[in-house]
């Protein structure tokens, strides 16, 4: 039997507001315990630097200077994050699972950039870091995202089907889970970043605190229907999305109020994702992600999905930290070499493992590493 590995997983996803990180114990198959939480918020200016390099990711050379000196700011914050976690979570950490921060995401041109110094990580903490998720999947053919639908089948097992996890953040994904037990998963739209980037714009606030600014608006339809014909809502599943995907939307609404623009952009959150076409309608719609504090969200997902739609808080999951669990679940999967992915959920032609692992910290290296070896 593998060794169970006590984890902390961190993520810092597309909404850039911080550093989200977990504890939790599992082989990569199953979890076995889930520990303490912690989320370490970005200062607004390390947000904003961050969000700059987004607009020109495309063009970037991996040595410049401003991408350099955020992606060591980026690391230093983990590095903090890890050490106040690990300081509450008061056991052993065995491993670190560093998604880094997705800065640009193009898997047709066979590109996804995550930075984040690995090797600093694990000098700074010294612990074993398993980083890189997403680049094999992509070098395959996948769209190299989403990863977290196998980390929620793992949770998901004895759950009533066909059932769906959705996930707001930045971008919004979808992992469906049919009576069979097939999974197909996607990026159904947008999730908060562009709803976050009109309010800061509007009211110098990083989101639509509680969905105010919106429930005060109406939503243009003939806007929303314009934003609605993109040929991504068109695609089937696999398909997967950059935060910058739909920055024209931002544009398509810039004549209209603050609040009749959050609320247009509110729905077409809402509708990319009724749009997802799925095999069957799923029984629950569970949902995790900071947008599920948007009520807002809530309502018009409950209104136009037809459906039951509730936190993830309802299975008894803690709905902040689930994807920073998922990448300490998917750190393990990686060091055994499981796959972190399938053709139905990435498009990869098969299932594929990913991942790499960076001991720079480790004097010696602890042997149960050698138990892990591929
Ligand atoms: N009370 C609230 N009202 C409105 N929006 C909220 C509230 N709380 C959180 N949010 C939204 O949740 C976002 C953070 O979500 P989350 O932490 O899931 O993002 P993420 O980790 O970047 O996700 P992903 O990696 O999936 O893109 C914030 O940027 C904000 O838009
Ligand atoms: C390229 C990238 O970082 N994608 C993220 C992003 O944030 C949400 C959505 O877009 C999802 O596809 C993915 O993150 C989650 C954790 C995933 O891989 O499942």
């Amino acid at each position: 039997m593998t060794r169970p590995l006590t984890v902390i997983g961190l993520m810092s996803g597309t909404s850039l507001d911080g550093v989200d990180a977990a504890v939790i114990r599992t082989d990569g198959e199953r979890v076995f315990a889930h520990g303490p939480s912690f989320e370490l918020p970005y200062p607004s200016e390390l947000r904003q630097r961050t969000r700059d390099l987004l607009d020109r990711a495309s063009e970037l050379d991996a040595h410049d200077p401003e991408l350099l000196s955020v992606e060591r700011a980026l690391t230093l914050h983990h590095v903090e994050t890890v050490q106040t976690l690990r300081a509450r979570a008061e056991m052993p950490i065995d491993l670190l699972g560093f998604h880094g921060q997705t800065i640009f995401h193009a898997p047709a041109q066979h590109r996804t950039w995550q930075i984040g110094d690995a090797a600093l990580l694990s000098r700074e903490t010294g612990l074993a870091v398993v980083h890189d998720f997403r680049s094999a999947d992509v070098a395959a053919g996948g769209e190299g995202a989403p990863l977290a639908p196998c980390y929620h089948a793992a949770l998901l097992h004895d759950a009533p089907r066909p059932v769906a996890v959705l996930n707001i953040g930045g971008v919004a994904n979808v992992t469906f889970i049919d009576r069979d037990g097939t999974i197909i998963a996607c990026d159904t739209g947008p999730g908060n970043a562009l709803l976050d980037d009109w309010a800061l714009r509007h009211t110098g606030r990083s989101c639509d605190v509680n969905g105010n600014l919106a429930r005060a608006g109406r939503v243009d339809r003939d806007i929303l229907e314009r934003l609605l014909a993109h040929p991504y809502f068109q695609r089937p599943a696999p398909k997967s999305l950059d935060r910058l995907s739909f920055a024209m939307a931002l544009d398509a609404v810039r004549n209209l109020s603050p609040e009749d623009g959050a609320a247009t952009l509110t729905a077409f959150t809402v509708q990319a994702i009724a749009r997802t076409s799925l095999p069957h309608r799923p029984e629950v719609w569970f949902v995790c992600g900071g947008g599920r504090h948007n009520p807002m969200f809530m309502e018009g997902l409950r209104h136009t999905l037809q459906a039951s739609v509730e936190p993830v808080e309802a299975l008894g999951w803690n709905g902040d930290a689930l994807e920073a669990e998922c990448f300490g679940y998917l750190a393990v999967r990686a060091l055994r070499g499981l796959p972190l992915s399938s053709p139905l959920i990435t498009g990869a032609p098969s299932s594929i493992s990913g991942g790499r692992l960076t001991c720079s910290g480790l004097h010696p290296i602890p042997q149960w590493l050698g138990d892990f070896e591929r």
